[in-house]
């Protein structure tokens, strides 16, 4: 039996986990878990090297829809490996240089390298949590931020054929002639446009019968639309056989459809860590989705024990995590039953979606404001209406606005189109600071002719 360490605070994760301890931290001794890539999923396996990919994706994009405007360019080449070592040649130091600067210039640091779970509680009161290397740590507080993973299919799992996911997708040595997607969610949309714009043919599989099917029904059936022209889509698919054809993968539908590939990318969702750290070890349970539960300051059943993140969180987001890993930050410096701990602020949380077009969303859907009993109104504007759609040519881009009857209080937006997480920025930012319609279209100047103007008519064309 090894001996053990003693902590002031241990947290599992390197990924927002390890925004945590800064110069107000400096006294304390903390243990950092890390079982896989420092840094965790955004910046390894997520947000921001897909957004790499995206970028050239959108490049080639570009070039090809030049010919609308009078602008004729082909795509002469992509060269895959080489965009693999741009986004990696990045990457890669970034993670190595975060871990090396927790080693070897954070003194009131540990990194351990290994899987970690819960063990119990000593007889102090310490949480026990033993590594996969058979290191023994003893902490008076613990932060969980252990994240999430890829949820795969059994009928993928057991078929023994080789799958990809985010984790590995981006890494491939080549660009896959043709690529079959499993899932039609965020994942499934960006990688889509990314191997689409860059070459490969995309067949898509999909369970139900629209793709990002939790968007508000105007963006989702305009996605879908679009979609369904730039790739193969098969939707309302079971899958009941998965194969290996020589160096190719078969998919068989239960409608005998059959597609054949030389990738598949499983993105059907993912699950919370939640299930592999002995949370049992310390009385602490989970919902019916696998979540940590927690409460609206980030403390879970456990005197002490803190989670944030894809681990706990109704959102699966960075900047969701983000704030979490601050709200934390801020409560671990103060008592943990204290009367003047920090709450999580959850009520106006942005997404975006960086496939072709883009999308950006916030707040109410038109199907959620209406389930909640609200009077409200809508405005859908397309961005063809306004001076820059008319420069882009746009002919699928809108942004649809959806308010309170009476009051003008904003309670959604919603856009597909070219820079779309840009443009919705404005409207978070009247949500979140209490700017009513009128106030918020009024009481500013939009510049013209900017892109934005079509967020201005539509506030505009609102029937309050
Ligand atoms: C392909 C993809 C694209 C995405 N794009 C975006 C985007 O554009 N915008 C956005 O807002 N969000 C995006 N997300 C979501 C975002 O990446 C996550 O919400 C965020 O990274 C979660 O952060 P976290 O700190 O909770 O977990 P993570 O960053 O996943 O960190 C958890 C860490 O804990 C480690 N760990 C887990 N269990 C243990 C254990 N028992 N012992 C030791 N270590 C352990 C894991 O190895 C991992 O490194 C994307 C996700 C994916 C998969
Ligand atoms: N731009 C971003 O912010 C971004 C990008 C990527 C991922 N993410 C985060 O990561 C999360 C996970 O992404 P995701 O795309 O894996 O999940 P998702 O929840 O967005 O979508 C999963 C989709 O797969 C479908 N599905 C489930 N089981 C299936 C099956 N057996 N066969 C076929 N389809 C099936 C679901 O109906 C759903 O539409 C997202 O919800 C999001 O929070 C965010």
């Amino acid at each position: 039996m090894s001996e053990s360490t003693s902590v002031d605070l241990a947290i599992i994760g390197s990924g927002t986990g390890n925004s945590i301890p800064d110069e107000r931290f400096a006294d304390q001794q903390i243990a950092i878990f890390e079982e896989s890539i420092y840094g965790g999923t955004c910046l390894n396996v997520g947000c921001i090297p897909t957004k790499m990919f995206v970028y050239a994706a959108e490049v080639a994009e570009t070039i090809r829809e030049g010919e609308r405007l009078g602008v004729t360019g082909t795509v002469d080449k992509v060269d895959w490996p080489g965009i693999v070592n741009r986004v990696f040649g990045r990457i890669d130091p970034i993670s190595a240089g975060g871990r090396r600067y927790r080693i070897e210039d954070c003194d009131n640091i540990t990194v351990y390298s290994s899987h970690v779970v819960f063990d119990g509680v000593d007889p102090d009161g310490r949480y026990r949590l033993r590594t996969g290397d058979g290191d023994v740590v003893l902490a008076s507080r613990v932060v969980i931020a252990s994240g999430s993973r890829p949820v795969i299919p059994d009928i993928i799992a057991d078929s023994g054929v080789t799958y990809h996911t985010n984790e590995d997708i981006m890494r491939l040595p080549e660009l896959p002639e043709r690529l079959i997607i499993v899932g039609s969610g965020y994942i499934a949309a960006e990688f889509a446009h990314v191997f689409g714009a860059l070459g490969s043919k995309v067949s898509i599989i999909a369970r139900s019968d629209a793709l990002l099917r939790t968007q508000d029904p105007d963006i989702s059936a305009r996605f879908t639309d679009i979609a369904t022209a730039a790739w193969d889509v098969h939707f309302e698919s079971a899958i009941v056989a998965v194969e290996s054809v020589g160096s190719a993968i078969r998919i068989t539908c239960a409608d005998d459809t059959v597609l054949e590939g030389d990738a598949l990318l499983v993105a059907v969702g993912r699950v919370p860590n939640s299930d592999k750290i002995g949370l049992e070890s310390i009385g602490l349970g989970v919902d019916e989705d696998g979540r940590i539960e927690r409460d609206a300051y980030g403390r879970t059943a456990a005197h002490g024990v803190w989670t944030l993140g894809d681990v706990s969180s109704p959102y699966q987001l960075k900047h969701v995590a983000n704030h979490e890993g601050r709200v934390v930050q801020a409560n671990l410096l103060r008592d943990f039953d204290g009367a003047d701990l920090q709450p999580f602020d959850l009520r106006f949380v942005p997404a975006a979606v960086f496939t072709h077009p883009q999308i950006a969303s916030v707040g109410m859907t038109e199907t959620e404001a209406r389930d909640a009993g609200l009077d409200i109104t809508v405005k859908v504007q397309n961005y063809g209406d306004v001076a820059y759609g008319w420069a882009m040519e746009d002919t699928t881009g809108l942004c649809k606005i959806i308010a309170e009857k009476g009051t003008g209080r904003l309670l959604g937006a919603h856009i597909i189109g070219p820079q779309a997480p840009s443009i919705i920025q404005p409207v978070i930012q009247a949500m979140s600071f209490g700017l009513d319609a009128a106030t918020m279209a009024r009481g500013q100047y939009w510049i013209h002719p900017g892109m934005p103007e079509v967020l201005e008519n539509a506030l505009l064309g609102l029937e309050i």
